[in-house]
């Protein structure tokens, strides 16, 4: 649905982003991740033709956005930064004004009031919503023209946990029973997981992961490393045999080894004991998403 080649882009002499090779899969949730500043948000720009990019292309829907610009970005719905409101106005009459704007059918704001479920508060002021309901009704803008791809830059910031869970479930009613393909932004990864089956990690402009969020758990297994608790953590790194992994000292008594196998537990077990090693404690420990995340994050290099 969305696919970029080598897109670049620099704000004045400044790069921001190099080479990006972004594939968005018909019909998922992909979560565009990075820490604040990674150049989430000059993407998604750059994907809705709000900013130009000087190298590189954009496809959607497998043609060129600098070709066919009006066309592609009719099948988009786009929510960026806070929704644009009439405050004095109800959360009906705000899509009315975008309804009659675009020339779409009569009805159509009601069936997105309900999509959104804001149909007891549609004749509310808007000045009255909470800031969930303002981004579900700014949901519903984007929603109007009834488009294929969504792409909502970080639609859960500032939300309270009760409005990111509807957010959520709102964007997994949208792709499942609707059919919506959604690109959403987001610095965290615990608010991605859950919803995304779908993961490109951004860092200083370049992608440090894309793949299926199966995939992504599978680097968080290959990551897994067994911790010993000992007297003296360097004197045990010495006796340990060198197949059974390199042995890192994380403190005086602890150390870490790459894990392998049930088997290398049992072995480095065995070695210490005969050594005549303390052992107070031997787990296998697996770093969890969010540290899968800081690790594909720290470790790319600056642009
Ligand atoms: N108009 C601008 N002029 C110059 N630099 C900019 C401009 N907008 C953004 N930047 C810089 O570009 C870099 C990427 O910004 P961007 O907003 O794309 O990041 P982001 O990943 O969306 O971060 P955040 O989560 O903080 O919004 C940042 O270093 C930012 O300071």
């Amino acid at each position: 649905m969305v696919e970029t080649d080598r897109l670049s882009f620099a704000y004045g002499t400044r790069p921001i982003l190099r080479e990006m090779a972004l594939a968005v899969p018909p019909g998922s949730i992909y979560g565009f991740l990075g820490p604040n500043g990674a150049g989430k948000s000059t993407t998604l720009r750059l994907l809705l033709g709000l900013l130009r990019a000087p190298a590189g292309t954009v496809r959607l829907f497998g043609h060129d956005l600098a070709r066919h610009r009006v066309a592609l970005l009719g099948r988009v719905g786009a929510l960026i930064e806070n929704p644009s409101l009439y405050d004095h106005l109800s959360g009906l009459a705000n899509l009315e004004v975008t309804r009659r704007l675009r020339g779409l059918a009569r009805g159509r704001s009601e069936e997105v009031l309900a999509l959104v479920g804001l149909t007891e508060a549609a004749h509310r002021p808007v000045r009255e919503y909470s800031l969930g309901m303002r981004q579900r009704l700014g949901l519903g803008l984007a929603l109007l023209p009834d488009p294929d791809l969504l792409i909502l830059d970080e639609p859960t910031n500032g939300l309270d946990p009760n409005g990111i869970i509807d957010m959520r479930e709102l964007l997994r009613r949208l792709q499942q029973e609707q059919g919506k393909t959604i690109l959403l932004s987001s610095h965290l990864i615990s608010e991605i997981e859950r919803v995304a089956t779908h993961v490109g990690i951004i860092q200083h402009g370049q992608l440090v992961f894309q793949g299926g969020m199966a995939e992504l758990h599978n680097r968080q297994v290959a990551r897994r490393h067994i911790v010993i608790e000992t007297d003296c953590a360097a004197t045990c790194c010495h006796l340990l045999p060198a197949g059974l992994g390199e042995a890192t000292v994380a403190s005086a008594g602890t150390l870490l080894l790459p894990y392998q196998s049930r088997e290398q537990l049992a072995k480095v077990a065995r070695h210490l004991v005969l050594a005549g090693q303390p052992l107070y404690q031997l787990s296998c420990r697996q770093p969890t998403l969010e540290e899968t995340f800081l690790h594909l994050t720290e470790t790319s290099p600056v642009l």
